[in-house]
């Protein structure tokens, strides 16, 4: 805070400023050694002929280029020897530009221009809103609110433009040609409206002018001649009033926002919508191909291995007779030689009590046929495990109806059998169960996992009538295991029964490898479910891998295409950028407004190219299921979601990083020279 009473203080006052441009190799001296005060409620004209270095005082004077030598003190500080970001905060909160070329925002109302300023300074929109529309009001444009600059007359946009310099309510208001570009009228309106700022309202008013006629009429005239303060005439030597309105320049040092910031790139954007659209379309097409294919292949993933995991625990060792010689494929041993192992009951009895293991049953697969009232039809048969062992998670198949149930006649079917025997397009399935199917046993062979050839039944063995109990929608049926072991004593023409396989239970998964081993070493051949499964994992992770990439490569194409579009915008929008930088913007603000309209482009498209995407899939399983019984390949897992907004907001802020940066890094001076 200034330490004297701010209206005995000048608002601002130079000391021996000199300003020196770097030509090639020639210097340009564009002021030198200018020294004056700036009194508050006074209008100061600056006259001059052409580069007689006007411009170059105002935008000291301005906080928008800084003094080769000397130094500028506001309300007694000097701003001289400040950072780049409090200058930006002085020119938010202490100057109101306005420029000969008004420097409205074309795509911005009136009120939204006026707002601007506020925005940036973070003030909530219903206050920024009914300030906005205060000062449209003083400068007699109420009416026009929501025109657009190209909708407004020259002074109706000058006027725009002082109410937009007004919004922060600063102590000092510099216009540079403000009339030079209005037809005497008009530019006679604008003056009378910058001197009555001054006289009425409190503010320190510099006008920069050709215009001799204005002169007469300023508090103070300050001519300049290359470089040089030759006149310095106050025609009025009574102080003007002092200041009442205006806020004196606060030290603390304030930045723009971070909501302030998504704001207007919100805005901005909302003005390009259909240019953002498109750009946004590169974005939702990269991520619909990397949602579907990497949906596709974890959807397909989760659908073998849930086949793996619906054929028993992952404790599950599947054990064959035959030694093993090669090694273990996917889908078991790829060749075997050597001597082959019977597994006989007390074989199973000693893979029981191996250590680490809970339990051993006997795998054994039966093809039989099945009738009930006038339809039959074959189905696979498994046995159920020991009752023992159901409380092993996993170990029992997934009843899709009825129960599971232990008593030595009863069944369950799998769907299709019991869709086969009802007969009729939509069966009702459930009528099944409950009710009698006749089976004729016709060959066993081993458990899917140990092979083993088919062999038919040693001894006759007539029509067994069992009870359906439920419905699996695994493709086989299951009977208990003791009516398994009573069939196969039928199949079987010696009095030692030997089985074609075995399932053999570890206490847990850890224990799977050793007790996988130890039965290697006792001559038999193993493949364990979690084997299969790590295979499984494999290839899928390489296919999720190479199906990710095509979408990613969507994906850098789109980053181009935001790249190119973001470029290419803020050529376009110097002017825009110039305006942000004299109302307060720092560079960093600049070019976070830039990336986060480049993240709000990818973000919008992550989340069309999710719909586009996901849609796209399910419409997959639609069609999957109608042909496969309920079955579904795409899946869109939480990660997946994640993956694709990542990938979408990341690749766009990624693509608009040199863009924004080059918009940063704009000389704002220069910006708004431009025509
Ligand atoms: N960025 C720059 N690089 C080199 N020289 C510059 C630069 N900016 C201004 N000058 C030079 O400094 C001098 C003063 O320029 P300035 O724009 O301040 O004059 P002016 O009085 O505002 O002119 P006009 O009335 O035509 O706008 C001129 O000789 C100009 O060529």
């Amino acid at each position: 805070m200034p330490s004297e009473p701010m209206a005995t203080l000048p608002v601002l006052a130079l000391h021996h400023v000199s300003k020196h441009y770097q030509r090639g190799t020639e210097d340009v001296v564009a002021l030198l050694d200018v020294s004056f005060e700036l009194a508050p409620g006074t209008v100061t004209v600056i006259l001059g002929p052409s580069g007689g270095g006007k411009s170059t005082l105002l935008h000291i004077l301005g906080g928008m280029d800084r003094p080769s030598e000397g130094h500028v003190d506001v309300f007694g500080q000097d701003i001289s020897t400040w950072s780049s970001d409090q200058l930006a905060q002085y020119r938010r909160e202490t100057v109101g530009f306005v420029f000969q070329a008004f420097h409205l925002i074309a795509s911005m109302t009136a009120l939204e221009n006026v707002e601007l300023p506020l925005l940036l300074a973070g003030v909530p929109t219903t206050a920024r809103r009914a300030r906005a529309l205060e000062l449209l009001k003083r400068v007699g444009l109420e009416t026009r609110a929501n025109h657009y600059p190209g909708q407004l007359s020259g002074g109706q946009a000058q006027r725009v433009a002082i109410a937009r310099a007004l919004a922060a309510n600063p102590p000092l208001i510099l216009a540079d040609e403000p009339t030079g570009n209005l037809d005497s009228a008009s530019g006679e309106d604008i003056i009378r409206l910058l001197i009555a700022l001054a006289h009425e309202d409190g503010h320190s008013v510099v006008i920069v002018t050709h215009n001799e006629e204005f002169a007469a009429r300023a508090d103070r005239v300050l001519r300049i001649r290359d470089g040089v303060l030759h006149g310095d005439l106050k025609q009025e030597e009574t102080a003007p009033m002092a200041p009442t309105a205006v806020t004196p320049l606060d030290t603390p040092l304030r930045h723009v926002k971070w909501p302030a910031l998504w704001r207007m790139a919100w805005h901005s954007l909302a003005r390009r919508l259909s240019r953002g659209i498109l750009t946004g379309l590169g974005i939702a097409i990269g991520v619909a191909a990397m949602i579907l294919l990497m949906g596709l292949g974890s959807g397909l993933k989760s659908h073998v291995v849930g086949s793996v995991v619906s054929l028993g625990p992952l404790t599950a060792i599947n054990v064959s007779p035959q030694s093993q010689t090669t090694d273990n494929g996917l889908f078991g041993p790829q060749a075997v030689v050597g001597h082959s192992q019977p597994i006989t009951s007390r074989t199973l009895l000693t893979f029981a009590h191996l250590p680490g293991s809970r339990g051993a049953y006997a795998n054994m697969t039966f093809l039989s046929g099945v009738t009930w009232r006038s339809r039959a039809t074959t189905t696979a048969l498994l046995p159920l495990p020991p009752t023992p062992l159901w409380s092993v998670n996993g170990i029992l198949p997934k009843v899709s109806a009825g129960r599971v149930s232990s008593r030595p006649a009863d069944i369950l079917l799998p769907v299709s059998v019991a869709k086969a025997l009802l007969g009729g397009k939509h069966p009702d399935i459930q009528r099944l169960i409950g009710h009698r199917v006749q089976l004729h046993l016709e060959t066993v062979s081993g458990g899917l996992f140990s092979g083993g050839g088919l062999s038919g039944p040693a001894h006759p063995v007539g029509t067994i009538s069992v009870t359906v109990t439920g419905l699996v929608n695994t493709g086989l049926g299951y009977v208990p295991y003791p009516t398994a072991l009573g069939w196969m004593r039928q199949f079987s023409s010696t009095a030692h029964v030997t089985y074609p396989g075995a399932t053999v239970l570890a206490h847990n998964l850890s224990a799977v490898n050793g007790l996988s081993s130890r039965i290697t070493k006792m001559g038999y051949s193993t493949t364990t479910l979690s084997d299969a499964l790590q295979s499984i994992n494999k290839s899928f992770r390489l296919i999720e891998l190479g199906l990710g990439a095509v979408g990613g490569i969507a994906l850098v194409v789109a980053g181009l295409m935001i790249g190119v579009v973001m470029s290419m915008s803020v050529l376009e929008r110097r002017r825009e950028i110039g305006v942000l930088r004299a109302v307060g913007a720092r560079r960093r603000d600049i070019s976070r407004l830039f990336l986060l309209e480049a993240l709000a482009i990818g973000l919008m498209g992550a989340v069309a190219g999710l719909a586009i995407g996901s849609g796209v899939g399910l419409l997959i399983n639609g069609f999957v299921s109608h042909a496969a019984a309920g079955d579904t390949i795409f899946a869109l897992p939480g990660w997946l979601i994640i993956m694709g907004l990542a990938f979408g907001g990341g690749v766009a802020v990624i693509a608009g990083a040199i863009p924004a940066s080059h918009a940063a890094s704009l000389n704002p001076i220069d910006a708004l020279r431009q025509e």
